[in-house]
C-alpha cells in the first residue's frame, strides 16, 4: 500500500525571463512583461509530495519534519528573497521559468530521498499559474 505525505512552503524572489543570447527586443517579444530588465517578483507557493510504503514500525511514510527541513535547506534558505538570475545557480544560465525551477527544486531534494519513494513538485508562480513535475 503506498500513499502521500505533503508538505506545504513558501518562498518570494525576483526574477526576469530572458535569454542571454537573445536581443532584449526579441525577450520583451517572447516573454513581456516578464523580461523587465529590473527584474519582477514572485510569492512562491511549493508543495513536496512524498509517495511510499508506511514504515510498520514509525508509521511513517516520511518524517514530515525532516522533510520540511530539507526544503528549508534545499529550497529556502537558497531561494528566499533572492534574486533569482543574480544570485542562485543555476539560474544564471538557466531561464528561471516555473518548469525551470520546479525542475531544479525537484533534483535538489530528489537525491537527499530514499530510492523507494516517489518525488511529485507543484510550484505555484502566482495564485492562478502554477506547475507540476515529477520526474518523468
Ligand atoms: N509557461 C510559463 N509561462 C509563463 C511563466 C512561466 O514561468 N512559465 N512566467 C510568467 C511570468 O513570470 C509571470 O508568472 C507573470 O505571469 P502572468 O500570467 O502575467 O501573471 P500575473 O502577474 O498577471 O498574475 P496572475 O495572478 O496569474 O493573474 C509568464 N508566463
Ligand atoms: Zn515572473
Amino acid at each position: 500500500m503506498r500513499l502521500s505525505v505533503h508538505r506545504k512552503a513558501h518562498f518570494n524572489a525576483a526574477h526576469r525571463l530572458y535569454r542571454k543570447d537573445w536581443s532584449d527586443e526579441k525577450n520583451l517579444q517572447v516573454f513581456g512583461k516578464c523580461s523587465n530588465p529590473h527584474y519582477h517578483g514572485h510569492n512562491y507557493d511549493l508543495i513536496v509530495k512524498v509517495t511510499g510504503e508506511i514504515d510498520p514500525e514509525t508509521g511513517f511514510v516520511m518524517d514530515l519534519k525532516r522533510l520540511k527541513d530539507l526544503i528549508y535547506e534545499e529550497v529556502e534558505v537558497p531561494f528566499d528573497h533572492k534574486n533569482l538570475n543574480e544570485e542562485v545557480p543555476p539560474f544564471n544560465e538557466l531561464n528561471p521559468t516555473a518548469e525551470n525551477i520546479a525542475v531544479v527544486i525537484w533534483n535538489k531534494i530528489r537525491e537527499k530521498l530514499k530510492p523507494e519513494l516517489d518525488l511529485e513538485i507543484t510550484l505555484y508562480e502566482t495564485p492562478r499559474n502554477y506547475v507540476t513535475y515529477k520526474g518523468e
